[in-house]
Parts: C-alpha cells; structure tokens; sequence
C-alpha cells in the first residue's frame, strides 16, 4: 500500500471546500452558536478527554467535506502504512514506528521482514530493571553511595520530549533530581554542574546518531568534569548511553551493558516511547511511565480505527487545515491551563514545525500552498496577562487549542475553580467578543455621551475567534500519553493532506554544515 501522492488542491473535494469557503467565509461563531445542538454535534468524547470544537467557523457540511478530502488523498491507507511498519519516511528509506513503541498487543510488526515487538519488549525490561535499581538505591556510584541525581544530555527529540514529560508528571516525581543539560552555550552545562556531587550523579547520554555536536560537546566537558574526582574505571557507574550508533557509543567509553537502543524507525521527534525516555521512567518510576505509552496507545487505536468524524487527531487536523489552507491564518496557538504543561508548546513545536515545515510535495514539486503552521504558546492564566491582547483584538486570525483538567492535583479547588472560569472565559470572549451595544451599555453610566463615542472603538471585542477545548479529567501519566499521541497524529494527518513527508527534516543540516566549516576557519 504505497502513500496516494495527490496535490490536495487538484482534487475535487478541494475545489468544493473552496466553493464553500466563499459561501461561508464571513459566518458566525455565536450565530452559530445559536444552535442548541452545537455543542454535541460539534464535540467527541473519548474515554476521559472531551474535544469540543463548536467554537470553530465551520459547519455540518465543511466537516463533510474536509472529511471528503481526507478519504480522497487516501487518509485510511496512509494511516494503515504506518502502523504496520511500511517504509513511509520514504526519502530516509525508513519505516516510522513510534506506535509499536506502546503497542502492548501481540500481532507482529514487520520491518524489513523482521518482527520489531520482542526489541521493544527487551528494551522495555532494560529500562524497567534499571530505574528500579537506580530509584531503590541498589545501584552504587564509585564511593558506594546511591544515586541522588539524574543528568540528561541530549538536544532536540533527544531533550525536548523528556523534559516537557518530566516537567508534566512533576506530581508524580520520586526523590531523584532530574537535570537536563542540551544547549552547546558552555554556560548551560556550567550552571548544572555547580549543581552536581560526581558521586552520586548519573548521566544518560541519549542521542539517536552519536554524532549531534551539541550533546557530545556537553557529554566530553561532563566527562571530564566527572574524571577529576574519579577515574576512567569508574565510568560504567555513572554514564550509560541511549543510541543506536553502538560504535560512537563505545567509543566514548561507555561500557556495553550501560547501552539503550534506538532503532531507525524512531524519529528523534518521536523517541520519548523509546529508552529516550530513560530519564523519565528514573523520574517518575517506570509503572508511571509505562501507563504514559498505555495511554499514548490508547490514542493510536483511536486513531486507526475510529470514522474520520468522529476521529479527534484527524478532526484537530482537518480544522486546523481549514484555517491555514482556507482563512490563510499563518500561527496556532496552543494554551494550557496547567503549570505543569508549560513546556508543551515547546515540545510540540519540534514535533509540528519540524515535520510539516516543508515546501516540497511527496512528488518532489514545490508546493503552491499553505503547509507547515506555526505554533506557539504558553500556560493559562499567566498568557491572558501576556500576549492574549493580540489574539483578542489584534489583526491575525488566530486558532487556539485551550487544554484543560476537570480536577487539579493537589485539590485547592478554590483555585481551581478559578483557573476553569478563566478557561471557559477565554474561549467565550473569543468566539463570542463584545458588541457596540453591549459596550454601550456597559459605559452608559460611567460617563457623557462624547467620552462613551471616543471609547466605544477600542472596547469592542469582534469575537468570531476560533478555539478547540481540549478537555480531561485530570493530568495522570495515562492522559498525558493520550494528548501527546494526539498532536503526533495530527502531525501526521496534515502531512498525508498536504502531500508532503513529514518524517524527515533536511532542513536542519545546512546550517549545522556551515557552522562546523566555520569552526575550522577560526
Ligand atoms: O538524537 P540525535 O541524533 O542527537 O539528534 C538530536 C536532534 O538533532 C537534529 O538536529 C534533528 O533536527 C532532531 O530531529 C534531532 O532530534
């Protein structure tokens, strides 16, 4: 089952979404919010996670048709040729199989003939075992003492999907202090070592190709930091290694049985269902960290086997498409309200930008439209206190994805309350925004009629601003793993509609490239 290279644009649902962009590209978001039905009509639930997307320009019949043109670019297929292990990052030859990282079933996977479950399943008792050692104190530095904290070096899928994790399940945190070391400005590592008794510090050195100058730069300086107080035999106790370049890895120094894999069907962006997420399960535990891939599989079978309407990556993604390809807006936003969420939108920003930031088709055409969004975000309520003014009265249509938690964690539920108000808040005064009457209104009594004309202008909210709440119970390791696979197939969605390849990212090698002949010219 080969990807359907189609130009979405040439394809007869298109020019219908195109017709009917004409016909209702100045509709309504509170007429049609007038609709008493709207709300179930426009929202699915799943498990513990609500989307509710009535607050979209859109209709019964757009959703028709974005629907129309998934199935005609051959969406199902696309999305069958990945789970089952074709070589669909076809211009790195490769299978993409980030999935089979958290299938728990027992149908075999094939790549290149071969079953990849018992790997994983391997792999998983390695990473399982050795965070039980190392968070129950058994496994020992070079003075006998047990391991207090847990360094990881790496840079971009190697770093970003670890962090943002750790960051996320910070709750659900054992007595190990996680550090993350990833830029090659000296001063990142600096300020981490000041932190650091090389007696009880473990390293994981987690790069995909062993190669990334960033974090061997980081990993040498570490090393060496760690050899003044030890020796090289000493090692094997305090680095261990995630990759799949074995050689480079033994190179370095690190002993054999301190070694986690990577497979070549994980993109980096993709890796933290991988022992990438080493540093995650010695964070959080690793019955903790395997409900994350319980919950992230969870999402992949809805994804592979629900209708496309009622299918929440494939909706997220067709809405998302509608505004970027149809209303031509250029950024998403994707707004949190949990502190623990504040590194997502950084996360999903390698995930997004670089898979779908490409120019060229599966054909190896230009395109001539809109791919790739830009996305952008940060944590409610501080953003509404930031840059929420732009999103509300500025000039650029902005999308925004509103994740919320029906409970909190620790239950102050005062606060809480609040934070949810201000959520639903958000939302409304998007969609809905503020008329000249009600600011007239409002105004009335607080001044002359001269004073209330001056105003009025700058009080109106237009509204008619679109927003999807993303809503679950509350933040477990579980629903984390269910909303990252849900952006990871939203990714996927959209480079299956806009012809392009979503899984490789030559866009990032030129400017290594130069930099490293500059580096011998000085
Ligand atoms: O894991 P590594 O091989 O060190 O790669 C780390 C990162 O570097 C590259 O520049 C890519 O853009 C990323 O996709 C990748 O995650």
């Amino acid at each position: 089952m080969a990807l359907k290279n189609i130009n979405p644009t040439t394809t007869n649902s298109w020019k219908e979404l195109t017709n009917h962009f004409k016909d209702i590209e100045n509709i309504n978001i509170k007429d049609l919010s007038k609709d008493e039905n709207r709300k179930e009509d426009f929202s699915i639930q799943f498990d513990d996670l609500l989307v509710d997307f009535s607050k979209n320009r859109i209709t019964k019949k757009t959703i028709q048709l974005l629907v129309a043109l998934a199935k005609e670019v051959g969406l199902k297929d696309a999305i069958e040729s990945q789970f089952s292990g074709e070589k669909i990052n076809v211009t790195e030859d490769r299978a993409v199989m980030h999935t089979a990282l958290r299938s728990t079933s027992d149908v075999p996977v094939l790549v290149e003939g071969k079953n990849i479950k018992p790997q994983i399943q391997t792999a998983l008792r390695k990473i399982k075992s050795f965070s039980n050692k190392v968070i129950s104190g058994k496994w020992k530095g070079y003075t006998g003492k047990s391991i207090t904290d847990i360094v990881n070096i790496g840079i971009g899928g190697s770093d970003l999907g670890p962090d943002m994790i750790v960051e996320s399940l910070q709750f659900y945190k054992n007595q190990l202090t996680t550090h993350f070391v990833s830029n090659i400005d000296g001063d990142h590592v600096s300020e981490i070592i000041k932190k650091l008794n090389p007696e009880t510090t473990l390293f994981v050195i987690v790069s995909k190709t062993f190669t990334t100058q960033e974090t061997i730069t980081n990993a040498e300086t570490l090393k060496n930091w760690f050899l003044k107080s030890a020796t090289i035999f000493d090692i094997p106790k305090h680095f261990v290694a995630v990759s799949s370049n074995l050689e480079a890895v033994d190179n370095f120094g690190i002993d054999k049985g301190n070694v986690f894999p990577m497979w070549d069907w994980v993109g980096g962006r993709f890796s933290l269902w991988s022992a990438v997420g080493l540093s995650i399960s010695l964070s959080v535990g690793y019955d903790n960290y395997k409900a994350l891939l319980e919950g992230a599989e969870e999402m992949d079978i809805h994804f592979r086997n629900e209708d496309f309407d009622k299918n929440i990556p494939v909706i997220l993604a067709l809405i998302s498409i509608w505004y970027n390809n149809f209303y031509l807006a250029e950024t998403e936003a994707v707004l949190p309200y949990s502190q623990y969420l504040k590194k997502l939108p950084d996360y999903l920003q390698q995930a997004i930008m670089e898979s779908n930031g490409k120019g060229v088709d599966r054909n190896g055409h230009k395109v001539d439209y809109q791919t790739g969004t830009i996305v952008w975000g940060s944590t409610g309520t501080n953003m509404q206190h930031a840059f929420m003014q732009l999103v509300h009265q500025g000039t650029k249509l902005i999308p925004a994805d509103f994740i919320g938690y029906k409970q909190s964690l620790y239950g102050l539920t005062d606060h809480h309350k609040k934070l949810m108000a201000n959520y639903y808040g958000q939302m409304e005064a998007l969609a809905f925004g503020k008329s000249k009457e009600e600011v007239h209104l409002e105004l009335k009594f607080s001044g002359d009629e001269d004073k209330i004309n001056q105003l009025l202008p700058f009080k109106v909210f237009e509204g008619n601003r679109p927003s999807n709440a993303i809503l679950f119970d509350k933040l477990t390791p579980r629903s984390l793993g269910k909303l990252v696979a849900m952006y990871e197939h939203k990714i996927y969605t959209q480079g299956i509609l806009w012809n392009i390849y979503s899984f490789d990212q030559f866009g990032v090698e030129l400017g290594k490239e130069l930099a490293k002949k500059l580096l011998k010219t000085q």
